[in-house]
Protein backbone atom coordinates (compact mmCIF):
# COMPACT_ATOMS: atom_id res chain seq x y z
CA UNK A 1 0.00 0.00 0.00
CA UNK A 2 1.42 3.52 -0.85
CA UNK A 3 2.29 5.54 2.02
CA UNK A 4 -1.01 7.57 3.38
CA UNK A 5 -0.05 11.77 2.56
CA UNK A 6 -0.80 13.26 5.89
CA UNK A 7 -1.71 16.87 5.91
CA UNK A 8 -0.85 19.47 8.41
CA UNK A 9 -3.13 20.62 10.29
CA UNK A 10 -2.90 23.95 9.53
CA UNK A 11 -7.22 24.98 10.01
CA UNK A 12 -6.43 24.83 13.47
CA UNK A 13 -5.13 28.08 13.07
CA UNK A 14 -8.65 28.98 12.26
CA UNK A 15 -9.70 28.52 15.63
CA UNK A 16 -9.72 31.43 18.08
CA UNK A 17 -6.61 32.06 19.96
CA UNK A 18 -7.98 30.39 23.20
CA UNK A 19 -9.14 27.27 21.81
CA UNK A 20 -6.01 26.86 19.75
CA UNK A 21 -3.69 27.23 22.81
CA UNK A 22 -6.36 24.79 24.40
CA UNK A 23 -5.67 22.51 22.06
CA UNK A 24 -2.14 22.26 21.63
CA UNK A 25 -1.97 21.68 25.22
CA UNK A 26 -3.78 18.95 25.07
CA UNK A 27 -1.76 17.87 21.92
CA UNK A 28 1.27 18.02 24.17
CA UNK A 29 -0.56 16.30 27.24
CA UNK A 30 -0.52 13.16 24.79
CA UNK A 31 2.76 13.41 23.83
CA UNK A 32 4.10 13.30 27.28
CA UNK A 33 1.92 10.06 27.64
CA UNK A 34 4.35 8.91 24.87
CA UNK A 35 0.48 8.83 22.79
CA UNK A 36 1.72 10.98 19.43
CA UNK A 37 -1.43 9.03 17.19
CA UNK A 38 -4.54 9.28 17.86
CA UNK A 39 -7.56 7.16 15.54
CA UNK A 40 -10.90 7.90 16.20
CA UNK A 41 -13.86 5.65 14.66
CA UNK A 42 -16.86 7.94 14.46
CA UNK A 43 -19.87 5.80 14.74
CA UNK A 44 -24.24 6.15 14.56
CA UNK A 45 -27.20 7.01 13.01
CA UNK A 46 -27.84 8.78 9.71
CA UNK A 47 -27.93 12.22 9.89
CA UNK A 48 -27.11 12.52 13.56
CA UNK A 49 -24.24 14.73 12.67
CA UNK A 50 -21.28 12.83 12.23
CA UNK A 51 -19.91 14.17 9.58
CA UNK A 52 -20.47 17.68 11.14
CA UNK A 53 -18.34 16.89 14.04
CA UNK A 54 -15.68 15.87 12.08
CA UNK A 55 -15.43 18.81 10.41
CA UNK A 56 -15.78 20.93 13.58
CA UNK A 57 -13.08 19.27 15.52
CA UNK A 58 -10.42 19.19 12.28
CA UNK A 59 -11.81 23.00 11.49
CA UNK A 60 -12.56 22.70 8.68
CA UNK A 61 -15.39 21.26 5.93
CA UNK A 62 -13.11 18.08 4.83
CA UNK A 63 -16.38 15.41 4.98
CA UNK A 64 -19.64 16.38 2.61
CA UNK A 65 -22.44 17.46 4.91
CA UNK A 66 -25.92 16.90 4.01
CA UNK A 67 -29.24 18.00 5.29
CA UNK A 68 -31.11 15.90 2.72
CA UNK A 69 -29.60 12.47 2.22
CA UNK A 70 -27.05 10.18 3.23
CA UNK A 71 -23.99 11.69 2.25
CA UNK A 72 -21.32 9.39 3.74
CA UNK A 73 -21.55 6.51 0.96
CA UNK A 74 -18.28 4.68 2.95
CA UNK A 75 -16.11 5.20 5.29
CA UNK A 76 -13.47 8.17 5.16
CA UNK A 77 -10.31 8.68 7.05
CA UNK A 78 -9.28 12.12 7.48
CA UNK A 79 -5.45 12.56 9.29
CA UNK A 80 -4.16 15.85 10.04
CA UNK A 81 -0.74 16.00 11.99
CA UNK A 82 0.25 19.04 14.18
CA UNK A 83 3.59 19.42 16.18
CA UNK A 84 4.70 15.48 15.85
CA UNK A 85 1.18 14.34 16.64
CA UNK A 86 -1.05 12.75 13.99
CA UNK A 87 -4.94 13.11 14.32
CA UNK A 88 -6.78 10.67 12.41
CA UNK A 89 -10.71 10.57 11.82
CA UNK A 90 -12.73 8.00 10.77
CA UNK A 91 -16.32 8.88 9.65
CA UNK A 92 -18.72 6.59 8.80
CA UNK A 93 -21.83 5.56 7.18
CA UNK A 94 -25.24 5.97 9.10
CA UNK A 95 -25.74 2.58 10.72
CA UNK A 96 -29.63 2.27 9.89
CA UNK A 97 -31.58 1.56 6.43
CA UNK A 98 -35.04 1.25 6.45
CA UNK A 99 -35.67 0.85 10.34
CA UNK A 100 -33.26 -2.13 10.58
CA UNK A 101 -29.03 -1.92 11.48
CA UNK A 102 -27.71 -2.07 8.27
CA UNK A 103 -24.97 -5.04 9.08
CA UNK A 104 -23.26 -4.27 5.28
CA UNK A 105 -22.39 -1.04 6.52
CA UNK A 106 -21.02 -2.73 9.42
CA UNK A 107 -19.25 -4.64 7.14
CA UNK A 108 -17.85 -1.98 5.56
CA UNK A 109 -16.54 -0.22 7.83
CA UNK A 110 -14.41 -2.82 8.75
CA UNK A 111 -13.28 -3.58 5.10
CA UNK A 112 -12.28 -0.12 5.47
CA UNK A 113 -10.13 -0.44 8.89
CA UNK A 114 -8.86 -3.75 7.16
CA UNK A 115 -6.65 -1.27 4.94
CA UNK A 116 -4.45 -0.10 8.50
CA UNK A 117 -4.07 -3.92 9.74
CA UNK A 118 -1.47 -4.23 12.19
CA UNK A 119 -0.51 -0.50 12.23
CA UNK A 120 -3.63 1.10 13.59
CA UNK A 121 -5.67 0.68 16.84
CA UNK A 122 -8.93 2.52 17.65
CA UNK A 123 -7.84 4.77 20.01
CA UNK A 124 -11.67 6.42 20.51
CA UNK A 125 -14.83 5.50 19.73
CA UNK A 126 -16.98 8.56 19.34
CA UNK A 127 -20.57 6.88 19.36
CA UNK A 128 -23.07 9.82 18.23
CA UNK A 129 -26.46 10.78 18.33
CA UNK A 130 -28.87 13.67 19.01
CA UNK A 131 -29.54 15.62 22.02
CA UNK A 132 -32.56 17.26 21.17
CA UNK A 133 -34.73 13.68 20.57
CA UNK A 134 -36.80 12.29 23.55
CA UNK A 135 -36.82 8.74 23.48
CA UNK A 136 -34.42 5.53 22.98
CA UNK A 137 -36.02 2.54 21.53
CA UNK A 138 -34.95 -0.93 20.80
CA UNK A 139 -33.63 0.35 17.69
CA UNK A 140 -30.84 2.31 19.37
CA UNK A 141 -30.04 -1.22 21.52
CA UNK A 142 -29.83 -3.03 18.58
CA UNK A 143 -27.51 -0.65 17.24
CA UNK A 144 -25.43 -1.10 20.25
CA UNK A 145 -25.52 -4.71 20.25
CA UNK A 146 -24.41 -4.70 16.41
CA UNK A 147 -21.53 -2.29 17.31
CA UNK A 148 -20.47 -5.10 20.26
CA UNK A 149 -21.24 -7.91 17.80
CA UNK A 150 -18.73 -6.91 15.02
CA UNK A 151 -16.12 -4.82 17.72
CA UNK A 152 -16.34 -6.63 20.61
CA UNK A 153 -17.31 -5.56 24.13
CA UNK A 154 -14.25 -3.65 24.80
CA UNK A 155 -14.59 -0.81 22.20
CA UNK A 156 -16.76 0.28 25.09
CA UNK A 157 -13.97 0.85 27.07
CA UNK A 158 -12.71 3.41 24.58
CA UNK A 159 -16.00 4.78 23.80
CA UNK A 160 -17.73 8.41 24.24
CA UNK A 161 -21.01 9.38 23.39
CA UNK A 162 -21.68 12.89 21.66
CA UNK A 163 -24.71 14.61 21.74
CA UNK A 164 -24.61 17.20 19.00
CA UNK A 165 -27.66 19.89 18.46
CA UNK A 166 -26.66 20.84 22.31
CA UNK A 167 -27.97 24.27 21.62
CA UNK A 168 -31.23 23.57 22.60
CA UNK A 169 -34.05 24.72 25.21
CA UNK A 170 -35.57 22.12 26.74
CA UNK A 171 -39.44 21.40 26.86
CA UNK A 172 -41.26 20.83 30.23
CA UNK A 173 -39.93 23.65 32.17
CA UNK A 174 -37.05 21.11 32.69
CA UNK A 175 -33.31 22.79 33.17
CA UNK A 176 -30.64 22.23 30.72
CA UNK A 177 -28.37 20.52 33.08
CA UNK A 178 -31.33 17.92 33.45
CA UNK A 179 -32.75 17.47 30.29
CA UNK A 180 -28.98 16.24 29.03
CA UNK A 181 -28.43 14.04 32.27
CA UNK A 182 -31.79 12.37 31.36
CA UNK A 183 -30.95 11.99 27.94
CA UNK A 184 -27.02 11.00 28.50
CA UNK A 185 -28.55 8.37 31.35
CA UNK A 186 -31.30 6.61 28.82
CA UNK A 187 -28.28 6.30 26.16
CA UNK A 188 -25.91 5.28 28.54
CA UNK A 189 -28.66 2.63 29.98
CA UNK A 190 -29.18 1.43 26.30
CA UNK A 191 -25.53 1.13 25.62
CA UNK A 192 -24.80 -0.58 29.32
CA UNK A 193 -27.73 -2.92 27.77
CA UNK A 194 -26.86 -3.30 24.24
CA UNK A 195 -23.24 -3.91 25.15
CA UNK A 196 -24.51 -6.47 27.97
CA UNK A 197 -22.39 -4.90 30.55
CA UNK A 198 -24.03 -5.64 34.07
CA UNK A 199 -24.24 -3.33 37.16
CA UNK A 200 -20.71 -4.91 38.46
CA UNK A 201 -19.04 -3.95 35.42
CA UNK A 202 -20.43 -0.06 34.94
CA UNK A 203 -17.45 0.97 37.12
CA UNK A 204 -15.10 -0.43 34.65
CA UNK A 205 -16.67 1.05 31.50
CA UNK A 206 -17.03 4.82 32.06
CA UNK A 207 -18.59 6.12 29.48
CA UNK A 208 -18.67 9.88 29.10
CA UNK A 209 -20.87 12.09 27.80
CA UNK A 210 -19.96 15.04 25.12
CA UNK A 211 -22.17 18.01 23.81
CA UNK A 212 -21.50 19.48 20.55
CA UNK A 213 -23.40 22.04 18.75
CA UNK A 214 -22.20 22.21 14.85
CA UNK A 215 -24.19 24.61 13.50
CA UNK A 216 -22.82 27.90 12.39
CA UNK A 217 -25.63 29.89 14.99
CA UNK A 218 -23.65 28.29 18.18
CA UNK A 219 -23.33 31.31 20.50
CA UNK A 220 -20.18 32.22 21.25
CA UNK A 221 -18.10 34.02 24.49
CA UNK A 222 -16.07 36.98 24.42
CA UNK A 223 -12.73 34.95 23.20
CA UNK A 224 -14.73 33.86 20.68
CA UNK A 225 -15.30 30.24 21.25
CA UNK A 226 -18.25 28.24 20.75
CA UNK A 227 -20.35 27.58 23.76
CA UNK A 228 -22.88 25.59 25.30
CA UNK A 229 -26.04 27.04 26.77
CA UNK A 230 -23.81 26.82 30.35
CA UNK A 231 -21.29 28.60 28.63
CA UNK A 232 -18.68 26.08 28.24
CA UNK A 233 -16.73 26.34 25.00
CA UNK A 234 -17.51 23.12 23.69
CA UNK A 235 -14.88 22.23 20.92
CA UNK A 236 -11.97 21.90 23.73
CA UNK A 237 -14.41 19.93 26.23
CA UNK A 238 -14.77 17.44 23.56
CA UNK A 239 -11.23 17.11 22.68
CA UNK A 240 -10.13 17.19 26.13
CA UNK A 241 -13.04 14.26 26.73
CA UNK A 242 -11.43 12.36 23.64
CA UNK A 243 -8.03 12.91 25.35
CA UNK A 244 -9.55 11.33 28.76
CA UNK A 245 -10.39 8.22 27.01
CA UNK A 246 -6.98 7.76 24.93
CA UNK A 247 -5.12 8.16 28.33
CA UNK A 248 -8.15 6.12 30.38
CA UNK A 249 -5.22 3.15 31.17
CA UNK A 250 -7.77 0.70 28.83
CA UNK A 251 -5.89 -0.75 25.65
CA UNK A 252 -7.40 0.51 22.34
CA UNK A 253 -8.31 -1.86 19.91
CA UNK A 254 -5.64 -3.14 17.80
CA UNK A 255 -7.18 -3.25 13.97
CA UNK A 256 -6.40 -7.44 13.45
CA UNK A 257 -7.32 -10.14 11.45
CA UNK A 258 -9.44 -11.56 14.32
CA UNK A 259 -11.17 -8.00 14.56
CA UNK A 260 -11.87 -7.87 10.69
CA UNK A 261 -12.96 -11.29 9.91
CA UNK A 262 -14.92 -11.57 13.32
CA UNK A 263 -18.65 -12.01 13.08
CA UNK A 264 -21.01 -9.79 12.14
CA UNK A 265 -24.17 -9.05 14.45
CA UNK A 266 -26.72 -11.43 11.94
CA UNK A 267 -24.35 -14.29 11.38
CA UNK A 268 -24.17 -15.30 15.23
CA UNK A 269 -26.78 -17.61 14.66
CA UNK A 270 -25.30 -19.26 12.69
CA UNK A 271 -23.39 -21.31 14.95
CA UNK A 272 -26.74 -22.65 16.27
CA UNK A 273 -28.23 -24.09 12.66
CA UNK A 274 -26.52 -27.42 12.52
CA UNK A 275 -27.84 -27.78 16.63
CA UNK A 276 -31.40 -27.02 15.85
CA UNK A 277 -31.29 -29.43 12.65
CA UNK A 278 -29.61 -32.12 14.93
CA UNK A 279 -32.89 -30.98 17.50
CA UNK A 280 -35.30 -31.02 15.01
CA UNK A 281 -34.19 -34.77 13.66
CA UNK A 282 -33.78 -36.14 16.77
CA UNK A 283 -36.81 -34.55 18.43
CA UNK A 284 -39.38 -34.15 15.90
CA UNK A 285 -38.24 -35.85 12.46
CA UNK A 286 -37.83 -39.30 14.02
CA UNK A 287 -40.26 -39.87 16.60
CA UNK A 288 -43.15 -38.84 13.51
CA UNK A 289 -41.67 -41.62 11.60
CA UNK A 290 -41.74 -43.79 14.26
CA UNK A 291 -45.36 -42.83 14.83
CA UNK A 292 -46.18 -43.41 11.30
CA UNK A 293 -44.46 -46.64 10.85
CA UNK A 294 -46.32 -48.20 14.30
CA UNK A 295 -49.94 -46.60 12.69
CA UNK A 296 -48.05 -48.70 9.41
CA UNK A 297 -47.97 -52.00 11.13
CA UNK A 298 -51.36 -51.83 13.01
CA UNK A 299 -53.42 -50.82 10.12
CA UNK A 300 -52.08 -53.79 8.28
CA UNK A 301 -53.10 -56.18 11.10
CA UNK A 302 -57.03 -54.84 11.35
CA UNK A 303 -57.35 -54.58 7.73
CA UNK A 304 -56.33 -57.97 6.26
CA UNK A 305 -56.39 -59.92 9.30
N1 LIG B 1 -28.41 22.65 14.51
C1 LIG B 1 -27.53 21.68 14.33
N2 LIG B 1 -27.50 21.00 13.15
C2 LIG B 1 -26.57 20.03 12.99
C3 LIG B 1 -25.67 19.67 14.01
N3 LIG B 1 -24.90 18.64 13.56
C4 LIG B 1 -25.31 18.39 12.30
N4 LIG B 1 -26.32 19.20 11.95
C5 LIG B 1 -27.08 19.19 10.69
O1 LIG B 1 -27.67 17.90 10.56
C6 LIG B 1 -27.64 17.46 9.21
C7 LIG B 1 -26.91 16.11 9.09
O2 LIG B 1 -25.58 16.30 9.50
P1 LIG B 1 -24.39 15.32 9.07
O3 LIG B 1 -23.15 15.81 9.73
O4 LIG B 1 -24.36 15.12 7.60
O5 LIG B 1 -24.87 13.96 9.75
P2 LIG B 1 -24.24 12.50 9.57
O6 LIG B 1 -24.51 11.77 10.83
O7 LIG B 1 -22.82 12.57 9.13
O8 LIG B 1 -25.14 11.94 8.40
P3 LIG B 1 -24.88 10.66 7.42
O9 LIG B 1 -23.71 10.99 6.57
O10 LIG B 1 -26.16 10.56 6.70
O11 LIG B 1 -24.65 9.46 8.28
C8 LIG B 1 -26.96 18.60 8.42
O12 LIG B 1 -27.96 19.44 7.90
C9 LIG B 1 -26.16 19.35 9.47
O13 LIG B 1 -25.97 20.71 9.16
C10 LIG B 1 -25.71 20.40 15.25
O14 LIG B 1 -24.96 20.14 16.20
N5 LIG B 1 -26.66 21.38 15.35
Amino acid sequence: MAAQLIKEWTAIQQFPAATQEKLVNLLSKLKTQNVDTLTILVMGKGGVGKSSTVNSIIGERVVTVSAFQSETPRPVMVSRSRLGFTLNIIDTPGLIEGGYVNDQVLDTIKSFLGRFLMTKTIDVLLYVDRLDAYRVDNLDKQIVKAVTESFGKDIWHRAMIVLTHAQLSPPDALSYEEFFSRRSESLLKCVRQGARISKKEVQNFAIPVALVENSGRCNKNDNDEKILPTGTPWITSLVHTITDVALNGKRGILIDQKLIEGPNANDRGKLFIPLILAFQYLFVIKPIQKLIKNDVAKENKSSWA
